[in-house]
Order: structure tokens, then C-alpha cells, then sequence
């Protein structure tokens, strides 16, 4: 849990200090006013890029002195993060007060988010629903991010081979071919891993009023051929296209909606969201289970689109979790049901005084 949180300089907060008092913190405020610049912050404690994967030096304070820190106390340790003025591009980690590695901060905060960008996950191309698949899956596997950046590396060396082909080294494609294979099977074993494990959980968690999603991941074709050979059968036809067409980058994550039976796509906008929900709060027990305590919950303009009755079991789901989980809006009539919570007002990058629970 994140005991105490302090910005400077990051976004459009000059200066902010948070400190939850509950699992649940509600961030209100008007459109721009800084709330999910605050959920950022929480999550550039954790490795990666955040919560809108945008560039270190877009996070530093326009008119500011060109660096940013967050910090925050978390279980009793001090995490620290940021860029100092003139390396904008150079992320500075602090863990217990020593300089440490970004990768680093996975032993000490895990993260589960929800942002109003993954409202069309389901419409958009399966790129989004692969780095989402990603995402997930990395945090039950960490050494998926490895097999899929040399998988990427060999396949575009295949790729830029192949566009002389006749005269390409055999050799040399086989040898790339291989990598794919063996990191491409290494890829679609966690991948699938994490379904199987998200599906059970998924069946665990009674399924009104929430909508049930059934998950798989959707490949091209099934064929039991080893990618390897097929990749070198394949090679006339992918120096054509111009790009390799068999292989788990072409993998999409398939959504159905149990009880309609209907692809989760020719749903609502609420009903996606549910399922989105769903699916994020299955992988947040994972991720509990995993570590042996719950992820912090970045939840960002969760109400939107929620009738009341979701959103009743939305917040009774989310106690459930019994982890910290930090929410969003507009408005702190959507937030009017939850009986236990630290609420801070945000105005144009100012946090207020918090207010607990202003109307038990
Ligand atoms: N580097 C920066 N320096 C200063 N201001 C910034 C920077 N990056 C973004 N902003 C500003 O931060 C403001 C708040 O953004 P944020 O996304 O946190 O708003 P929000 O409160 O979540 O609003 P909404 O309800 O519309 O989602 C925006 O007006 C944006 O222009």
C-alpha cells in the first residue's frame, strides 16, 4: 500500500502530497484539472513507462525547472523516481534511498490499471489486445518481455533478409527462423498460460451483475507444423508481403460475453466496460496470489459509463480485493456509495485538504 505520495514538478503539479487514510482514495475533479496525471505518478513507481506510456520528458512541468520526482512510501520502503534538469530523457530510480534500476521496482509495488484509452480495447486492431495480452502476462511471467523482444529482433532480421531473397544466406534465415520458433513458443506458452489461468478465475467469480467474459487467444491457424518449418516454407510468400505472416505476433486476444454468447466487440459501451473490469479484477487475484498481497488498483474514470447497480458491485468487488485502489471522476456523486474513503478534490494541478467519507 502507498502509505504517502509527493510530486514535484511532474505534469501540472507543481507540488502535491497525498496521504490515503483508506483502501480506497477518490481523486475528484473537472476535466483537466490533474487527477490521472496522479494515477501516472503512481504508476511510474512500478517498471515501465506508465500509465499512458508517454516519453520521461513529457512528464516534466511545462514552465518548470525541466525535472520531476515522485516519491512514495510504500509498505515502509521509499521508492523514488524522476528526472533531474538537463538529462529529460534519463529515468532516475531511488529504492530505500539508493540508486536502483527501474526494473527493480517490481520487488516492491505491483500495479493493475484501467484507463478511459482501453474503453474501445475490444473495437480497436488486435495490436492494442496483444500489448494488453502482454501487459498481463508479463506480470505472472517476467521473462516474457526478453522472449518478446528477441522474437521481434529475429524477425525483422528475417524480414530485412528476405527482401533479397534469392540471394539470402539460407543459413542465416534458418538460424533467425530458430530464434522465432524457440522464443515464439516460449510467447504463446505464457500466453496461453495466462488464459488459463485468467479463465479459471474467471469462472470462480459469480457472474451478475457483472458480465462474464470467455477469453482465448485467437491464432491465424492452428497448424501443429513447427513454426520453424513453416516459417521456411513460408518464405516466398513473406518476402512478397514484405513481412512474415505466420507466428504468435499475428495472436489476438478473442473476448465473448458468457451469458449473451455475443464477441464482446457488438456490446455496449457499459457492457465492455464490465468485461473489461472483469477481466482486469481476474488478473489482479492472480497477481495477489502471485506476490502473496494484492496490486494497487489504478482506476481511472472507472464510473464512466457504469449504471448504478455495476457500479454498487464494482466498489463491493474492489473491497473484496482488499487492496488499495485509487479511482477518478468527474464527480463525487459517483462515488456517493462507497461507505469508506479518502477523497481529495484536484483543481487545476492542486490537490485539497482530504475529506473522509464527508457524507457517513
Ligand atoms: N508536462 C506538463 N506540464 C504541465 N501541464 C501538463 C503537462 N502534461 C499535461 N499537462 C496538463 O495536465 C492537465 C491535467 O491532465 P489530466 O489528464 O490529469 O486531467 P484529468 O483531471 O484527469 O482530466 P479529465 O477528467 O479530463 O480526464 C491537462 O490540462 C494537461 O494540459
Amino acid at each position: 500500500m502507498i502509505g504517502r505520495l509527493t510530486l514535484s514538478d511532474f505534469r501540472n503539479h507543481a507540488d502535491a502530497l497525498i496521504v490515503p487514510d483508506h483502501a480506497f482514495i477518490v481523486l475528484t475533479g473537472e476535466n483537466g484539472a490533474g487527477k490521472t496525471n496522479i494515477l501516472e505518478a503512481v504508476s511510474m513507481l512500478a517498471p515501465g513507462r506508465g500509465l499512458r506510456g508517454a516519453a520521461l520528458r513529457d512528464m516534466t512541468r511545462q514552465g518548470g525547472p525541466g525535472s520531476f520526482g515522485i516519491a512514495a512510501e510504500v509498505d515502509g520502503v521509499m521508492l523514488g523516481t524522476g528526472v533531474a534538469p538537463g538529462a529529460p530523457d534519463r529515468r532516475q530510480v531511488r529504492i530505500g534511498g539508493v540508486a536502483s534500476s527501474a526494473n527493480a521496482l517490481a520487488d516492491h509495488l505491483a500495479i493493475v490499471w484501467l484507463t478511459p484509452a482501453m474503453d474501445r480495447l475490444f473495437m480497436d486492431s488486435p495490436g492494442g489486445r496483444r500489448r494488453f495480452l502482454d501487459r498481463l502476462t508479463l506480470a505472472l511471467h517476467p521473462g516474457h518481455a526478453v522472449h518478446s523482444a528477441r522474437y521481434e529482433a529475429a524477425m525483422r532480421a528475417r524480414n530485412r533478409l528476405l527482401t533479397n531473397l534469392p540471394a539470402a544466406d539460407p543459413a542465416w534465415l534458418a538460424a533467425l527462423e530458430a530464434q522465432m520458433d524457440e522464443h515464439g513458443a516460449a510467447l504463446g506458452g505464457a500466453r496461453a498460460d495466462l488464459v488459463d489461468r485468467l479463465s479459471a478465475e474467471l469462472a470462480a467469480q459469480p457472474d451478475q451483475p457483472f458480465a462474464r467474459p470467455v477469453l482465448e487467444i485467437a491464432q491465424e491457424d492452428r497448424a501443429e507444423e513447427p513454426l520453424a518449418s513453416r516459417l521456411a516454407r513460408e518464405r516466398r510468400r513473406d518476402a512478397a508481403a514484405g513481412r512474415t505472416l505466420s507466428g504468435p505476433h499475428r495472436n489476438d486476444l478473442a473476448v465473448v460475453h458468457a451469458a449473451k454468447g455475443q464477441a464482446a466487440a457488438l456490446c455496449s459501451t457499459g457492457e465492455q466496460k464490465a468485461l473489461l473490469l472483469s477481466i482486469l479484477l481476474a488478473h489482479a487475484a492472480l497477481v495477489a496470489a502471485r506476490r502473496g498481497q494484492p496490486p494497487v488498483l489504478l482506476l481511472d474514470e472507472v464510473a464512466a459509463h457504469l449504471d448504478p447497480m455495476r457500479r454498487t458491485a464494482l466498489f463491493d468487488r474492489l473491497a473484496m480485493t482488499g487492496g488499495q485502489v485509487w479511482m477518478t471522476g468527474t464527480e463525487d456523486s459517483l462515488f456517493s456509495d462507497l461507505s469508506s474513503a479518502t477523497r481529495f478534490s484536484v483543481c487545476a494541478g492542486r490537490v485539497g485538504v482530504p475529506q473522509v467519507n464527508p457524507r457517513s
